[in-house]
């Protein structure tokens, strides 16, 4: 089927895109190794050139996929809304470098409909971002084990602002003895501290004022730090409840693999909330006691 898109005027000015599987094997056996894979689903921004970046800098060959993958949203989710702007990404792929771009269909993905097989994301997909987003998990560690088994890369790289998504990553490439470098990403941020997201396009300028709420929070957290756990929460939960348009899903403080927050060292702040009908969510590492 169709290998690049774009009239042949226009390939100049893209990176080569493939559609399909034999597009991909066969563009994928002419890129020199070492191979990096970024995985998005596109709307893409800054925080996902960051990615692209530290790719190009690590690796021979970069390759970009974008899919919005229907596997991961819940019914009653933003599947159909979810943003779609290949040209705009395809831009920002010429930027950063980008060797190979894979956006498949669903079709490409799924030609028999939703897997029956897919990957059990375990118990550490079933808290934070898991409780509020059953099959979540499920999803993202299915199509990413799919995208890893097509592009096969040496190295991948995964932003942290979905901390718990690269926690997921990491757990994944290790149980099933996957031969990969996962490498996380800090989270870039708008000058005013809001976590850049493709979903920050659905805010009105109101509502993403109330976001901001999150990063303070975050902020709030990291200044209480030194006076422990206890203090971290109330600092941060004081300065999402200000906030009266914020619906908060979780605000919690982990150890940084996200298991119970030691008293004393390294820990992570966990924060999602709902502002209108968008969801966001944000997290940042801190340090408790002194
Ligand atoms: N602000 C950011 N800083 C660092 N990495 C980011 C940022 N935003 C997204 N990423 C990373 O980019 C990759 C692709 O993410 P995705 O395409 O879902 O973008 P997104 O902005 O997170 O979208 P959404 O609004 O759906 O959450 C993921 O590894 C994600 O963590
Ligand atoms: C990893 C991913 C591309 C899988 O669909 C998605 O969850 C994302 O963009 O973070
Ligand atoms: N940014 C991770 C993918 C999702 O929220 O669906």
């Amino acid at each position: 089927m169709t290998g690049q898109i774009g009239a042949p005027a226009e390939r100049l000015l893209t990176p080569p895109v493939v559609r399909d599987r034999d597009a991909l094997a066969a563009a994928r056996d002419r890129l020199p190794g070492p191979v990096a894979v970024v995985m998005t689903m596109g709307a893409l921004h800054a925080g996902h050139a960051a990615l692209l970046r530290q790719a190009r800098a690590r690796a021979a060959s970069v390759i970009a996929t974008i899919f919005v993958n229907p596997l991961q949203f819940a019914p009653t989710e933003d599947l159909d809304r979810y943003p779609r702007t290949l040209k705009a990404d395809l831009e920002i792929c010429v930027r950063e470098q980008v060797d190979l771009v894979f956006a498949p269909t669903a079709a490409v993905m799924y030609p028999a409909g939703p897997p029956q097989v897919r990957v059990q994301p375990g118990p550490r997909g079933e808290i934070l971002e898991g409780a509020f987003r059953p099959g979540f998990f499920g999803g993202v560690l299915t199509v990413v084990s799919k995208l890893l088994h097509l592009t096969a890369p040496d190295v991948t790289f995964f932003g942290e602002k979905d901390y718990q998504q690269l926690m997921m990553v990491r757990q994944l490439v290790t149980d099933l003895s996957m031969d990969i470098e996962v490498v996380g990403v800090p989270i870039v941020r708008e000058p005013d501290g809001l976590a850049l997201s493709s979903r920050n396009a659905y805010l009105s300028p109101r509502e993403r004022r109330s976001g901001l709420a999150l990063s303070a929070a975050l902020r709030a957290g990291v200044a209480a730090s030194g006076q422990g756990p206890v203090a971290v929460l109330a600092a941060a939960t004081a300065v999402l409840a200000a906030e009266s348009t914020v619906d908060v899903d979780y605000c919690e403080l982990t150890d940084p693999s996200l298991g119970p927050p030691p008293a004393k060292g390294p820990a992570r702040l966990l924060i999602a909330a709902k502002v209108g009908a968008t969801r966001l969510i944000d997290n940042t590492a801190l340090k408790l006691g002194r």
